[in-house]
């Protein structure tokens, strides 16, 4: 099914659900409407499913059921042209960045262009045009000056910067971020962060962030939704989420019945 091109979706999964191949289920079936431009951050304790939901996204993750719709791809994970066309217009940033340690830093960015390109084209040498693009997403991130130094030289602050220029260079549409900050220190964290969620309100692009710190989520996300235990316990508003939502997030406690833990929530925000 696809919307109208003005469509006030950019993508929507229904029913969307995912088992690994032990048998585990660890995306209960899910539906949810993501709008463009919406800045929407994963919250949830380690294995709640986060990162499965996130990659289920752009198929990194194969869901075993339901769906997911773009306003204007049919059946974007069904393969071939659709899928190519969906993660062409994803840029995804990871914990590890995953850069390429020896190359330099402008390199690095470039690689982002092989999204977006044939395998025959992929072959051919970097052009100029390739090489302001990659420069000019340095300079976004602050970092233009750094463009010939090896990637394994800079910090993890800086590298995350990288991986952020990987991505814009793309021109996406839909940033997928996967726990970016989660190895970095609170203030770089923090600068990082707000990096990414100002490109992605200038450029009015779509994100899906998952974090661990909830006072970054209440700050920077327009959207927070919460899962535990693979299933959505909380979607609203940063102002919406309450002590008790984050107790049932951190404790996995969504049973009424079952015992209360009590957590430390101010210390949590704050960690
Ligand atoms: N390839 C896999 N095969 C089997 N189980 C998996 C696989 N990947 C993840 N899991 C399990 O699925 C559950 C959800 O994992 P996921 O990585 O999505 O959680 P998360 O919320 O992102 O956690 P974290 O914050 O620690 O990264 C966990 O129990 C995890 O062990």
């Amino acid at each position: 099914m696809t919307a109208s091109p003005s469509s006030s979706w950019l993508l929507q999964t229904r029913s969307l659900a995912v088992v690994y191949s032990n048998g585990y289920q660890a995306l209960q079936p899910t539906s949810l409407t993501i709008r463009p431009g919406e800045f929407l951050v994963l919250l949830g304790a380690s294995g709640a499913g986060k990162s499965t939901l996130l990659r289920s996204l752009n198929g990194l993750v194969r869901p075993t059921a339901g769906e997911l719709l773009l306003h204007d791809i049919d059946h974007p994970l069904s393969g071939g042209r659709a899928l190519r066309e969906h993660r062409r217009r994803t840029g995804m940033v990871f914990q590890q960045h995953h850069l390429i340690g020896r190359q330099t830093v402008l390199a690095n960015v470039l690689m982002g262009l092989l999204a977006t390109r044939s395998s025959l084209r992929s072959l051919a040498p970097w052009s100029k045009d390739d090489k302001e693009k990659a420069l000019s997403a340095l300079d976004r991130v602050g970092l233009i000056d750094k463009a010939l130094t090896r990637a394994d030289a800079l910090s993890g602050g800086q590298q995350q910067r990288v991986g952020i220029a990987r991505a814009l260079i793309q021109q996406p549409r839909l940033m997928l971020a996967d726990e970016p900050v989660a190895s970095l220190d609170p203030h770089t964290a923090e600068s990082v962060l707000q990096l990414l969620h100002d490109i992605c309100k200038t450029d009015h692009l779509t994100a899906v962030v998952s974090l661990h710190q909830i006072d970054f989520a209440k700050r920077f996300a327009d959207r927070i939704v919460g899962l535990s235990q693979g299933r959505v316990v909380f979607d609203g508003k940063p102002a919406a989420l309450t002590d008790a939502d984050i107790q049932r997030l951190y404790t996995g406690n969504v049973s009424h019945d079952a015992p209360e833990t009590h957590l430390d929530i101010p210390a949590l925000c704050a960690a």
